[in-house]
């Protein structure tokens, strides 16, 4: 997951290969509760591992719920009908799917709760749930604003000698709160048929579909009489299934039929293949699909599979009442900005009391894109850029909304070659925490993967300040100076000096380097090397074997390929003369060499490697020489390169300089 402060895209032109999708988070939270009431072992395999279902996850194990997670499978000793813990403070983040359900479950059940959120979910609407619970005879009460969370749930009197009536057209998960609750009430002794009736029109009649499939899986057979009325028989009772499987996210395959519908055909003729989910999914935001293909995807499914690839071109406008797909038809507007006209997306007031007010959010974001765009109280009208000149390069702001964060990054295929900013790319982590991850992954630039180069001599703080730039923009990074001491170190271990007459063995053993970098750790050929190539001994090694012209060039393409998306931070002699010439920002880092000889001390005294500063100081002068006046590559600022003397800075002052000069040559 990025945790950056923003992400930036670069323009992307395609994706092809397979992508597999987090589970569900509509399906995981419902099953997670379920599994919770019912008695006994429930294994739930292929689970979403996002903050909506960790606060779930974490709320049942407060009420005494036996939880355990490994990996994408988690183990639940369900509760039956009664919280092991009577008294329990909960908190449920921005998770409707977890506020909405437990509301209901607790306060049939009774005890004593407090059920709390972040201010946003403060905002969002509960009255509706409340009075149908209010009605039956459950206590809540009301801690901040009356209408919204927080809330405390005391003992109930229930009872059920009226149907309950709940209203549909705000949030359908009202609806669903009392259907996974009020099985609770019916497996009492001497109770009656439980009748829900919905006032209003049901809205988002899929997600309450998947609510009824979910509960027949646990036993439980609800009748349904039209949208309107549903009966809960008296004596249903929840049972385990075993083992359950969620199936992959819907909604979130909708980003990736976006993009195999936008992106350019490539060679083959395949597109892309999305895995986890088919079009017979139980999830209401497959029919996606039918919108999608209305716009001019090509889209082909198998049981548990579809396949993708660009159909029409630019896609056909739609205008289409999105009642059914509320959450996907975000995705829609995203992909009007590829249409030949103005799309319109109707019936879609319950985006207004989403993660926010997602038709105003929308509706800002899409005009900073180019696009014209008109908004209503239930509806949403995208006219797209210009696709010669519309299109504006934009930061997008996201509003800890992961949908908007998700949409936005499909911008990144405009025509006109834009990168686009994504402010706060964490928020993907409600549903998806690798999303941009997964598309990266998948996605061609239509641009070279942006490289800012770092080059400079020993003991500069290059790796430092390299290091510290790549965290912060999200980007990779290549510590090339870790080559060269890694073949060094291979050299050794062959029994080859490093010395021109052995110049084609090593630049043959460059060639298959067998190294892995994973986190700040390094392996060659399977063994951890971290800190063996730190010492000074190896950076000798590795100044004499850089000097030899054929080891340079077998370490080539193993520098290039770090050059992936988002971008790549590169440290290093020649990264900005040699390796990456084109990059759009060289920085040449120097500072004093007394400073650097004392930097280099302080640095390996506090490894615990021993060292002694006059010698350093010596080694120091000799490698700047070698690197300096080698034949092949030598030490030296590209033509283009601003210079930084760090003598003086701290290291925050040194990465804030350099950001600064990055922020300076971007389009935003
Ligand atoms: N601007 C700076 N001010 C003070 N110390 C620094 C600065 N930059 C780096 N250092 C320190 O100097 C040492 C050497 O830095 P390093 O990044 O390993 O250099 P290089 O990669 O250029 O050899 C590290 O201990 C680092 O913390
Ligand atoms: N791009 C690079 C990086 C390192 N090198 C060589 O590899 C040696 C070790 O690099 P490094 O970056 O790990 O060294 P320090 O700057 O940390 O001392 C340097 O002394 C250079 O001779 C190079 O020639 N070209």
């Amino acid at each position: 997951m990025y945790d950056t402060e923003f992400l930036d895209i670069p323009a992307l032109r395609s994706v092809r290969g397979s992508v597999r999708l987090p589970g569900s988070k509509s399906i995981s939270n419902r099953v997670l509760l379920l599994a919770a009431l019912c008695e006994g072992r429930t294994v739930v395999h292929d689970l979403l591992d996002s903050d909506d279902t960790r606060v779930m996850l974490d709320a049942l194990r407060a009420l005494g719920c036996g939880v355990q997670v490994d990996g994408s499978r988690a183990t639940i000793d369900g509760l039956g009908n009664r919280p092991r813990q009577p008294q329990a403070e909960l908190f449920l983040g921005n998770a409707g799917t977890a506020m909405r359900p437990l509301t209901a479950a607790l306060a049939v059940l009774g005890g004593d709760y407090q059920l709390r959120g972040i201010p946003r979910m403060h905002e969002r609407p509960i009255g509706d749930l409340v009075d149908a619970l209010r009605a039956l005879g459950c206590t809540i009460d009301y801690l901040g604003t009356p209408g919204y969370p927080p809330l405390r749930i005391g003992q109930p009197a229930v009872r059920l000698d009226q149907p309950i009536g709940v209203r549909g057209d705000v949030s359908s998960q009202f609806l669903t709160a009392l259907l996974l609750a009020l099985p609770l009430a019916a497996s009492q002794p001497g109770r009656r048929d439980v009748v829900i009736e919905v006032v209003g029109e049901l809205i988002s009649r899929p997600y309450v579909e998947i609510t009824l499939q979910l509960l027949a899986r646990f036993g439980v057979q609800v009748q349904r009489e039209g949208w309107s009325r549903f009966t809960i028989p008296q004596g249903s009772r929840y049972r385990s299934p075993g083992d359950i499987h969620v199936e992959a996210d819907a909604s979130s395959a909708s980003y990736f039929i976006a993009a195999g519908a936008i992106s350019e055909p490539g060679r083959g003729p395949n597109g892309l293949k999305i895995e986890g989910v088919g079009e017979q999914s139980i999830q209401g935001d497959i029919r996606f699909v039918d919108a999608a293909r209305a716009m001019g995807a090509e889209i082909d499914s198998g049981p548990n599979w579809l396949q993708v690839r660009r159909g029409a071109w630019p896609l056909k406008a739609i205008d289409l009442d999105c009642n059914h797909i509320p959450d996907a038809a975000m995705t829609l507007a995203a992909m009007a900005l590829y249409a030949d006209g103005p799309s319109t997306l109707r019936n879609i007031a319950s985006w207004r009391v989403k993660e926010t007010d997602r038709i105003a959010a929308m509706a800002t974001e899409l005009r900073k894109l180019g696009a014209q765009v008109e908004e209503g109280t239930d509806f949403i009208r995208v006219t797209p850029p210009d696709s010669t000149t519309g299109w504006r390069a934009a930061s997008l702001h996201t509003y800890d909304d992961h949908r908007m964060a998700m949409c936005g990054s499909l911008a990144a295929f405009n025509p006109a070659r834009l990168p686009v900013r994504i402010q706060d790319p964490r928020c993907v982590g409600k549903t998806f925490p690798d999303y941009f991850e997964t598309l990266f992954a998948i996605a061609e630039p239509s641009t070279p993967v942006p490289v800012l180069c770092v080059d400079g001599p020993t003991a500069s703080g290059k790796g430092t300040l390299a290091a510290a730039v790549a965290h912060r923009l999200g980007y990779h990074y290549l510590d090339s100076g870790a080559l060269y001491r890694l073949t060094g170190l291979a050299a050794r271990q062959a029994q080859l000096e490093p010395e021109p007459v052995n110049e084609a063995e090593i630049a043959a053993l460059a060639r298959q380097l067998p190294v892995q970098f994973r986190a700040d750790r390094v392996w060659l050929a399977g063994e951890e090397v971290t800190e063996q190539i730190r010492s000074e001994a190896a950076g000798m090694d590795a100044s004499r074997v850089s000097a030899l012209p054929s080891v340079r060039e077998a370490l080539l393409n193993l520098q290039h390929s770090f050059a992936r998306l988002p971008g790549l931070v590169a440290d290093g002699r020649d990264m900005g003369t040699q390796i990456f010439p084109f990059a759009p920002l060289k920085v040449f880092l120097t500072a004093d060499a007394a400073q650097r000889a004392d930097r280099r001390h302080k640095q390996l005294i506090s490894k615990g490697i021993s060292a002694n500063i006059d010698s350093l100081r010596a080694d120091l002068a000799a490698r700047d020489a070698r690197d300096s006046s080698r034949s092949v590559a030598p030490l030296q600022p590209a033509q283009d390169a601003l210079l930084l003397d760090n003598s003086q800075l701290s290291v925050e002052e040194s990465v804030d300089r350099v950001l600064g000069w990055w922020q300076a040559r971007q389009p935003f």
